[in-house]
C-alpha cells in the first residue's frame, strides 16, 4: 500500500531585497513510499534532502507540487492545529543531533511524557509508567540510567535511543530520519540503525533515511534515491543503483565508498 506520494515537488528559496537571488533547492521531484518500506535519500550537502524532509513534515511550504499522505493532500487538507498534531503523530522526525531535540532545562522524561500526552495517557498514571518502561526496554535502555536525568547527562547514543523510544510510543506510520547516526559514536551506529529496522519489522513502520553515506543506504534500504542539485537522479533497489547507476553523480558517490561491500556490524 502506498503511504506517501510526492508529485512534482519544487522549492525555490528567494533571498535579498533589492537583487533577488533564487535558489532552486528541490526541483520537480516525484516518488512514492510504501507501507513498511525503508528508503534512503542519499546526496551531498546542499542537494536538497533536508528541504524535502521539511516539506513532508509540513514545516516548510512547497513552491509547487503535491504531497499526499494516505491519500490526503497535507498542504491543502490539513487545516487545524489538531489535524496537524495528528499528522505529526503519524509522520515523525528523528533529527541528526539528538541534543537539539531536547530542552536542556527539562529532564529527558519530558520527550516521553509529551508522547503519552499525545496519546491521551497521563504520564503519572500506572499505564503511562508501564508504557515508558516498555518503550525504554524496546530500545535497550535501563529506566534508572536515564529517567530523571538532564539531556547533557546522557550520551549521544542514549539520547537518540530515547528519540526512538518516543517513536515506539507513538507508532508513527512514517519516520523521517535525517542523518540519525552521523553524530553518534561509530561503535553505536549499527545498534541504533538496528532499532529502526526493528520498528519496520515489528510495526511495518516506513522510514526515509536521509544520509550522505551510500554504504549505510546500501545495507538498510529497500530502495535508494540519489539526490543531486535538487533532482532525484537515480532511484531503485540498492543492487540496481549500485550495479547499474544511471547518473554520473551516482557513479562518483560509489567510487568514494571503499567499504561498501564490507558488511555492517550490528
Ligand atoms: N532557508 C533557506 N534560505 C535560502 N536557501 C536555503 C535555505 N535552506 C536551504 N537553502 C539552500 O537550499 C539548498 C538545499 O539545502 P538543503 O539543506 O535542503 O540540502 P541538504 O541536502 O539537506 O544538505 P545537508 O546535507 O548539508 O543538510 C542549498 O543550496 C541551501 O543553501
Amino acid at each position: 500500500m502506498t503511504l506517501l506520494e510526492v508529485r512534482n515537488l519544487t522549492k525555490v528559496y528567494e533571498s535579498g531585497f533589492i537583487r533577488k537571488r533564487r535558489i532552486i533547492a528541490v526541483n520537480n521531484i516525484s516518488f512514492d513510499i510504501k507501507e513498511g518500506e525503508v528508503v534512503s535519500l542519499v546526496g551531498e550537502s546542499g542537494s536538497g534532502k533536508t528541504t524535502t524532509a521539511k516539506m513532508i513534515l509540513r514545516l516548510l511550504p512547497p513552491t509547487s507540487g503535491i504531497i499526499k499522505f494516505q491519500g490526503k493532500d497535507i498542504w491543502r487538507d490539513i487545516k487545524s492545529k489538531n489535524e496537524l498534531k495528528a499528522y505529526w503523530k503519524e509522520v515523525h522526525a528523528v533529527f541528526q543531533d539528538p541534543y537539539a531535540s531536547y530542552n536542556p532545562f527539562y529532564t529527558v522524561d519530558r520527550v516521553l511524557n509529551q508522547a503519552l500526552n499525545l496519546l491521551g495517557i497521563a504520564p503519572g498514571s500506572n499505564e503511562g509508567k508501564k508504557l515508558v518502561r516498555e518503550a525504554l526496554s524496546y530500545v535497550g535502555l535501563i529506566p534508572e540510567d536515564v529517567l530523571g536525568k538532564y539531556p547533557h547527562q546522557l550520551s549521544g547514543g542514549q539520547r537518540q535511543r530515547l528519540m526512538i523510544a518516543r517513536c515506539w510510543l507513538l507508532k508513527p506510520k512514517l519516520i523521517l530520519a535525517d542523518e540519525p547516526v552521523s553524530m553518534i559514536d561509530a561503535s553505536m551506529r549499527g545498534a541504533i540503525i538496528k532499532l529502526f529496522m526493528n520498528l519496520r519489522d515489528d510495526y511495518k513502520t516506513s522510514t526515509i533515511f536521509i544520509t550522505h553515506d551510500m554504504g549505510l543506504a546500501y545495507y538498510v534500504s529497500d530502495r535508494i534515491m540519489v539526490m543531486y542539485k535538487g533532482k532525484i537522479v537515480d532511484i531503485g533497489s540498492p543492487d540496481e543503483v549500485i550495479k547499474s547507476p544511471k547518473h554520473e553523480y551516482t557513479k562518483q558517490l560509489l567510487d568514494s565508498v571503499p567499504t561498501l561491500y564490507k558488511k555492517w556490524q550490528w
